[in-house]
C-alpha cells in the first residue's frame, strides 16, 4: 500500500468527516485528506447489551453518526457528499463499554477501574459513499474497526484527581488522553497509538486501498463508484467488484484506456483551491473571523456584503482545504489561518514580483522609468504589500532554513536582497556567534523598522543599503542567497553567483534557499 494515493483517491471528492473531535480533523489533515467537517448529532445512546461484542456497538455507532450526516445533507441541499467519514472509540474492559466520562466522579470510576491493568481501545469507522438520485439519497457503507490494547500504571488517589482536575478526562473515552497528560499513566501499547488517539489511519488507509484498488494493484484510473450499490463490507471482509466500465470495454477491445491524468487534475485542484484561497483573503474573511465567536456564512456574507449562497460555498471550501472549521456555532479559523501569513502576497498573485512572477516595475526597489508621482505612491504601496508578504513568509520557514545547514563554523554571514531580516534574526537565534548582515536596496531597507522578527531584535544583525549589481559586497565568510535567485533570468543569477564567488575567500559559502531547494556552494 502506498499511502499517498490512497488518500489521493479521495481529493475529487467531496469528503465530510461526521465528528466534532478534534484528534480525528488533526489525524486526517495530516494525512492530507481535504475534507469538512459536520458533526453528528447522532445521540450515542445504542443499547450496549444488545451487541455481541464491544467493537460491534462501535462500529454501529460510527456508521450511525455518519448516516445521519449524511441524510441530514442530503434533506438541507438534496445534495450528499460524496464520501462521509464516521469514527466511535471506546474503552473496553472487563466487559464493559467506557465512553466519554459525564461528570468528574464519572472520570474517577472510569480510571480507578483501568488503573494498574490492561484494557481494550476499540475505534469502529464507517465510509459512507453517498449519491443522491432523483431525490433520493443512496448509501453504501464500508465498516471496520482497530482494536489497541493499553496497559495502564497503578494510579494513586493524589495522581487520579490531579489529573481529573486537570479537565483532561472529560471529552475522552475512558476518562484519558494518551496524547497528552494521560500519557503519563501509560506503561505499554500493543497496536496502532492513534487508534486510541480516536482514529485508525493505517488500517483506514488499507480499507480504502481495498475499496479503490480492489484487485491489489494501484491502479492509476479512477476507481470505479461505489454509489449506490447497497453493498456492505464487514469488518475484515473483502470487498470483491466486477470490472468497471472502463475496464469491461477495454477487455472487449483489447485497448488500454488512456492513463489516467492525475497530475493534470491535481493541478487543476491547486489552482480551485488557490482561487478559493486568494478570494477568502481579498474579502478579508480570515481578519473577520480571527479571534471572534464563530459565525454562520449568512453573517458573514452580511458583515462582507456578499451573497449568502457565494459565501457559504467559499467558507466550505475553506473549510475542506483546512484554514476554516465549522461547528454548528458557526464557521472560525482554524490555527492555520490565524498564523502571521503571507496573505498580501497570495491575494495579489499579479504583484507577486520576487516571489514568483515579473516583478511589477520598481516594486522592491528595482531600476524602472522615470517615476510620476501617481505610480511613486502605487509603487510605495506595492512595496509595502511585497514586503509584509515576504516577511510573513520568511518568518515561517526562517527558522527551518536556518537549522537546515550546521553553519556554525561561520563567524559572518551576508544575506543579499536579506529583505526585513527575518531570516538574518532567525539564523542569529540559531547561532549565536554569528553576525549578520543584510544587504538589500535602500528603499526596502527604509522600511525595516515597522516589521518585527519573530523574537527580540538583536545587535548580531545589521543592515547595509546596497545593490547586489552595483556595489561591492560587504565581507563576510558566508553568503546567503534565499528567495532571490529565481527572480532573475539565467544571465542575472549568472552575473550575482560570479560576484558572490569573487567576494568569498577560499573556505567560504553561498547558501541558497528557496523553498524548494537548500544548496550550499563552497
Ligand atoms: C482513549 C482516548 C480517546 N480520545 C478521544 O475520545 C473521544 C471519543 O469519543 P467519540 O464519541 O468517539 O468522539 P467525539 O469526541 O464525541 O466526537 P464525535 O465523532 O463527534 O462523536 C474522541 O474525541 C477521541 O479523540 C482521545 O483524545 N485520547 C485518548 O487516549
Amino acid at each position: 500500500m502506498v499511502l499517498c494515493p490512497v488518500i489521493r483517491k479521495l481529493l475529487h471528492k467531496r469528503v465530510v468527516l461526521a465528528s466534532a473531535s478534534p484528534r480525528r480533523q488533526e489525524i486526517l489533515r495530516q494525512a492530507g485528506l481535504r475534507f469538512e467537517v459536520v458533526p453528528s448529532r447522532f445521540k450515542e445512546t445504542l443499547p450496549k447489551a444488545s451487541f455481541p461484542t464491544p467493537p460491534a456497538y462501535a462500529v454501529e455507532t460510527a456508521k450511525q453518526k455518519a448516516l445521519e450526516v449524511a441524510r441530514r445533507m442530503h434533506q438541507k441541499d438534496l445534495r450528499a457528499p460524496d464520501v462521509v467519514i464516521g469514527a466511535d472509540t471506546i474503552v473496553a474492559v472487563g466487559g464493559l463499554i467506557l465512553e466519554k466520562p459525564v461528570d468528574k466522579q464519572d472520570a474517577y470510576s472510569m480510571l480507578s477501574r483501568l488503573s494498574g491493568k490492561e484494557h481494550s481501545v476499540f475505534t469502529g469507522v464507517a465510509i459512507v459513499h453517498c449519491c443522491s438520485r432523483d431525490g433520493r439519497l443512496d448509501t453504501d457503507v464500508s465498516e471496520f474497526y482497530e482494536e489497541t490494547r493499553v496497559q495502564f500504571s497503578e494510579l494513586s488517589e493524589e495522581l487520579l484527581w490531579e489529573y481529573i482536575d486537570s479537565g483532561e478526562p472529560m471529552d475522552k473515552a475512558g476518562g484519558y488522553g494518551i496524547q497528552a497528560l494521560g500519557g503519563m499513566l501509560v506503561e505499554q501499547v500493543h497496536g496502532d497509538f492513534l487508534n486510541v488517539v480516536g482514529f485508525p489511519l493505517n488500517r483506514f488507509c488499507k480499507k480504502l486501498a481495498e475499496l479503490y484498488y480492489p484487485s491489489g494493484r494501484e491502479d492509476p484510473r479512477p476507481a470505479q463508484s461505489h454509489q449506490g450499490r447497497g453493498g456492505r463490507a464487514e469488518d475484515g471482509g473483502e470487498r470483491t467488484q466486477a470490472a468497471g466500465p472502463e475496464e469491461a470495454v477495454s477487455n472487449r477491445t483489447g485497448h488500454s484506456p488512456p492513463p489516467f491524468p492525475t497530475g493534470l487534475l491535481e493541478l487543476v485542484d491547486s489552482f480551485k483551491a488557490s482561487k478559493a484561497l486568494f478570494t477568502a483573503c481579498k474579502l478579508k474573511v480570515f481578519d473577520l473571523l480571527k479571534d471572534g465567536a464563530p459565525l454562520k456564512a449568512v453573517d458573514v456574507a452580511g458583515k462582507l456584503g456578499t451573497s449568502a449562497c457565494g459565501t457559504g460555498r467559499l467558507l466550505d471550501a475553506c473549510v475542506a482545504l483546512g484554514f476554516l472549521q465549522k461547528t454548528d456555532r458557526g464557521y472560525s479559523n482554524t490555527e492555520t489561518a490565524n498564523l502571521d501569513h503571507p496573505w498580501d502576497l497570495s491575494a495579489r498573485p499579479e504583484s507577486a514580483g520576487r516571489d514568483g512572477a515579473d516583478p511589477p516595475d520598481g516594486a522592491l526597489g528595482e531600476r524602472a522609468g522615470p517615476p510620476n508621482q501617481a505610480s511613486c505612491a502605487h509603487s510605495e504601496e506595492t512595496r509595502l504589500g511585497l514586503l509584509r508578504a515576504m516577511h510573513s513568509l520568511a518568518k515561517l520557514t526562517a527558522r527551518h532554513v536556518a537549522t537546515a545547514f550546521d553553519l556554525s563554523r561561520f563567524a559572518s554571514a551576508c544575506d543579499l536582497g536579506g529583505c526585513t531580516g527575518a531570516l538574518a534574526h532567525a539564523l542569529a537565534r540559531e547561532y549565536p556567534r554569528l553576525r549578520v548582515t543584510v544587504f538589500d536596496l535602500p528603499e526596502v531597507l527604509q522600511h525595516v523598522a515597522g516589521f518585527q522578527p519573530d523574537g527580540p531584535r538583536t545587535e548580531q544583525v545589521s543592515f547595509l543599503p546596497g545593490d547586489i549589481f552595483e556595489d561591492s559586497l560587504p565581507e563576510a565568510d558566508l553568503y546567503v542567497v534565499s528567495r532571490i535567485l529565481r527572480d532573475w533570468p539565467d544571465g542575472k543569477v549568472h552575473e550575482l553567483l560570479s560576484r558572490v564567488a569573487r567576494a568569498c575567500k577560499p573556505g567560504e559559502a553561498t547558501a541558497s534557499t528557496s523553498l524548494l531547494q537548500n544548496l550550499i556552494f563552497v
